[in-house]
């Protein structure tokens, strides 16, 4: 995708001058100017013609800070699966989505003109990510902004258990008192065993021990702990000394079906399982039987290795889990709060717009991390070359050979895996689409841009 003719707009980054008038009669006095440069606004085609699919329903702060870049933004929702998102993946620069929907490499073969993928949550398991990356295309996250929600409603969770609060309130909504305390228990002094000692992982640890609690976690990585929490150096150990166990691992092959009847043996006679992390991590027919047997004295669920990919009334999946006691279920709501899709949907949209407009992949979960200092913008006829290819030996010399005409005034080269991506400003070009024309010629290309 590129144009030649340039663009008129004018730069819509201000020259914001914070130095005090003191400072700035000294700087006028010395240099004979107070102006810094304003770096040029790069546009590879007219922003309205980006088109933004956003999915799940995508926060607003993200529509609106589209909007405000001129895209082009759709909005829906549910999920959207099979054919309906292959028409509407094909055209689409960038796609948002949270954990429901499926971009797999067969899904990404229609997406012909897309350029980035964000995942307004943590979770990237959804996409294809090696796929992604083949086909050039970024993938990025938020990797924590969801993580004091998790973590807040896992210490609700946890009280609910001990008190088992989701039977009294069914049983008040069916019109029945039943005021008990058997098997009912303070949460002061127990043991929360986490799995998982990531962003959620920790907060939880904190939060748990200012409730009283005495914490361990297992991480497959040297993590260092937080307040008193103590690492354990397997699961197998943590299963067997906790009253709670709270999972906070990614979906990856080596978590998936972690905790099946094997582990659920492991754990204490009337120990609680709590799982907002991954539904697949869970074999949901172990953990019925461990409920429906008394083994655990309860269990919170969030995730579900199958989950609707709309809000309505058909969640029928578990029919067998759903009749057993002390067992409070929610819909994925673990990251569904207004703090954390504000912060989310100003978090991705603009990574998502840097990628767009600079070509900056910092933080990309899938892809080389390239970025450059902003091109000035009285430096009139430097483009910026963003340049994705296979990573195979001598590419940097064929492509320096193209720039060689042109003074490069910076580059950046980064790899990961099987991709390579190079990020560079080359002064006194007047014929930008030869230049493109050269570079998507050359055998590793996979996508190229030139901004200008
Ligand atoms: O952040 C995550 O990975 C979550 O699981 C939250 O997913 P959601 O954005 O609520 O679909």
């Amino acid at each position: 995708m590129v144009h030649t003719e340039k663009s008129t707009e004018t730069a819509a980054v201000s020259n914001t001058n914070v130095m005090s008038s003191d400072a700035e009669d000294l700087k006028r006095t010395r240099s004979g100017s107070f102006s810094t440069p304003k770096a040029k606004v790069l546009r590879p085609f007219n922003t309205s013609e980006v088109k933004i699919l956003l999915l799940e329903n995508v926060n607003e702060t993200a529509v609106s800070a589209f909007t405000k870049q001129g895209y082009q933004v759709e909005t829906y929702s549910k999920a959207l699966v099979g054919d309906e998102l292959i028409e509407k993946i094909q055209d689409v620069h960038v796609i948002g989505i949270r954990s429901k929907t499926k971009l797999t490499k067969q899904v990404l073969e229609h997406a012909k003109n897309l350029l980035a993928i964000g995942c307004f949550c943590i979770g990237t398991n959804q996409v294809d990510l090696q796929a992604a990356a083949k086909q050039g295309v970024a993938v990025f996250n938020s990797p924590f902004s969801n993580s004091r929600s998790v973590a807040e409603l896992v210490i609700g969770e946890i009280i609910m258990l001990a008190r088992q609060l989701g039977d009294r309130n069914i049983e008040m909504h069916q019109g029945v008192w039943n005021k008990v305390s058997k098997a009912c228990y303070e949460i002061r002094g127990k043991v929360l065993g986490i799995v998982g000692y990531g962003h959620i992982g920790a907060q939880l640890s904190v939060l748990a021990e200012a409730m009283g609690m005495t914490v361990y976690f297992y991480d497959v990585l040297q993590i260092m702990p937080l307040g008193q929490a103590k690492p354990l150096e397997s699961l197998d150990e943590l299963l067997a000394i906790s009253d709670f166990v709270s999972l906070h691992v990614p979906e990856t092959e080596d978590t998936q079906n972690m905790i099946g009847e094997h582990e659920l043996r492991l754990m204490k006679d009337g120990a609680y399982l709590l799982n907002n992390a991954r539904g697949t991590v869970v074999q949901i027919p172990a953990l019925t039987k461990a409920l429906q047997s008394g083994r655990l004295a309860g269990a919170c669920i969030d995730v579900f290795p199958k989950e609707p990919a709309a809000n309505g009334p058909h969640f029928d999946y578990y029919p067998e889990l759903l009749a057993c006691k002390n067992l409070v279920l929610t819909p994925h709501i673990g990251g569904s709060t207004e703090e954390a899709q504000r912060m989310i949907g100003l978090e991705v949209s603009q990574s998502l717009t840097k990628y767009i407009n600079d070509g900056t992949s910092l933080n990309a979960v899938n892809f080389p991390e390239v970025d450059l200092r902003a091109i000035r913008e009285d430096d009139k006829n430097t483009v910026r070359v963003l340049y994705i290819h296979q990573n195979i030996p001598g590419v940097l010399r064929e492509i320096n050979e193209i720039f060689s005409d042109h003074n490069v005034e910076k580059q950046y080269s980064d790899s990961k895996g099987d991709i390579a991506y190079v990020m560079a400003d080359i002064a006194d070009v007047t014929d930008v689409k030869s230049l493109y024309t050269a570079i998507v010629q050359t055998r590793a290309n996979i996508q190229t841009r030139v901004l200008y």
